[in-house]
């Protein structure tokens, strides 16, 4: 089916695709719980300004649970999963009555989009969503009004936090801007309140320069979810999606129209390359350069868009996909791969394991295993909770369990954000396959698990399994047919530091 207009005519004249990510601190009073009824109405007026300018809105929505606890009288929050998960079922009602009334004041209709990462988690239901979305829209004239499905979504098939769902949905409907409303005026290096030379970045070329100018002390949104750390997350997976990202204060939604009727500053400008180095050097005088006066007025934090986006595959299958499984590649399949003429294909003798359950055409991770250096070995383990790896003679005896750790060290969660600065580790917690056997030089092998890139598996996890390891010529043998000579299509590697 042709995509409708929405998605297909990305920057075409002056008609923008504006996704505007609301926490729930940006429409729910801190002291009262109440809903700011100014600040909502405030927001109405500015996308109905802006559709009259001819854009199209997307709501990105937190407050399902801060209503919910409002509804039922709840002051202390809620700790049980289920409690959050009922009262978000209760919340999530009002806050979408709220927004149909306030919006039907100025005869706009909205839809209600619930998300969790399963609804997007292969090829087929992320065009589904994306069809969705567009169709809203484009053929609809309305304004999606999208939130996480917290009622149903399971910890693992969580987005977590709405600025990485915004960053998403940004990419999902190749969105123009997407605007991070939140309590403070943008991204500053420090907390302004305790840090008096804490400075507001104005326009920031790169996320990775701005994350090292930025102290961990930065407020903003302290009532919701996600902080700052998560909305330069947000930053990175949209700007790479070629999406501008502004950090605004949501108390005055007026001026993103101000942001938008301004348009960004023309790529390679002499004045964005010297706030890129400002950034980077932390100098106070550069310092005092960055929030150029340009960006005072309104004041906002505006990161660029990468100048040579991710194609939209590509983009999709690093950040939005959810990987099922990981295939565990040896060092000349990831040379292979990083070959211009690899065709993003990976064959099955390169594979050297497999995690996890997938149907074909799911994404799956892909997962290079190399001997780990002394430091790496010692980087990879610092910290972890298992530190010790099981003696020799016990591997073979246990099953693989590795966990994803990123280079802070923040958990065991599966970060979907892999296009920083430092690849993402996956420290094994017992460095074997199941059920392998291994030769003594494999078995007192340290190694060293890094996620390269992701791709779409021609062949479900059983399959995988069977073939991992053979020539493509013996796959019909194997398996009795072979779809493929491939176990992986359009593979794509993330950005690395030199892995192989
Ligand atoms: N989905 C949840 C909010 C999750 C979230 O990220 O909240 P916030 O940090 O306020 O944007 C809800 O509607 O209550």
């Amino acid at each position: 089916m042709p995509l409708p207009t929405a998605v297909s005519a990305r920057r075409s004249g002056t008609s923008q695709t504006i996704v505007i990510k609301l926490g729930t601190s940006s429409i729910l009073s801190s002291h009262t719980s109440q809903p700011k009824l100014s600040v909502l109405s405030g927001i109405v007026e500015t996308c109905a300004a802006l559709r009259a300018q001819g854009h199209r809105v997307v709501l990105v929505c937190s407050g399902a649970i801060g209503m919910g606890r409002l509804r039922m009288g709840i002051k202390e929050k809620p700790k049980s999963v289920g409690e959050r998960q009922a009262l978000a079922a209760l919340g999530q009602l009002r806050l979408i009555a709220l927004w149909d009334s306030l919006f039907g004041q100025v005869g706009i209709s909205v839809a209600q989009v619930l998300l969790t990462r399963n609804d997007i988690a292969d090829r087929p239901r992320y065009e589904n969503a994306r069809t969705t979305l567009a169709t809203l829209l484009s053929t609809f004239d309305s304004i999606p009004i999208v939130n996480e499905n917290d009622t149903v979504s399971v910890s693992e098939l969580r987005f977590g936090d709405n600025d990485t769902l915004s960053a998403i949905t940004a990419g999902i409907v190749d969105a123009d801007y997407l605007f991070l409303c939140t309590d403070v005026d943008g991204l500053y290096t420090g907390n302004p309140n305790s840090d008096p030379q804490a400075r507001r970045l104005g326009l920031v070329p790169s996320v990775a320069a701005a994350r090292r100018a930025v102290s961990v002390d930065t407020p903003g949104s302290s009532f919701g979810t996600g902080g700052m750390a998560t909305k330069l997350i947000a930053a990175e997976l949209a700007t790479a999606a070629g999406v501008a990202t502004v950090i605004i204060n949501g108390a005055h939604p007026a001026a993103m129209l101000s942001v938008v009727e301004r348009g960004l500053p023309p790529l390679g400008d002499a004045a964005v390359d010297s706030l890129a180095s400002s950034i980077s050097s932390l100098g106070a005088d550069e310092l005092a350069q960055v929030g150029a006066p340009a960006l005072e007025d309104p004041p906002h934090t505006l990161f660029l868009p990468i100048s040579d986006p991710l194609a939209r595959r590509k983009w999709s299958l690093l950040h939005a996909l959810h990987p099922a499984g990981s295939l565990f590649i040896d060092e000349g399949a990831y040379r292979r791969l990083s070959r211009p003429d690899s065709g993003g294909r990976l064959l099955p003798a390169g594979v050297v394991g497999v995690e996890g359950t997938w149907e074909r055409m799911q994404a799956v991770r892909i997962v290079l295993r190399r001997p780990a250096s002394d430091s790496a070995a010692g980087a990879s383990h610092a910290g972890t909770a298992d530190d010790e790896l099981p003696p020799p003679a016990t591997l073979a005896q246990r099953g693989l369990s590795v966990f994803l750790r990123n280079e802070a060290g923040s958990g065991t969660s599966t970060p979907i954000h892999l296009a920083g600065d430092e690849p993402v580790h996956l420290v094994p917690a017992a460095a074997v396959l199941e059920g392998e056997a291994r030769d003594k030089e494999e078995e007192t092998t340290r190694w060293e698990w890094i996620e390269v890139g992701r791709g779409l598996a021609n062949y479900n996890s059983i399959e995988s399994e069977r073939i991992k390891g053979i020539k493509s010529s013996q796959i019909s043998a194997t398996l009795g047919y072979a779809d493929s000579d491939y176990i992986v299509d359009q593979l794509a590697l993330l950005p690395t530091d030199g892995a192989a």
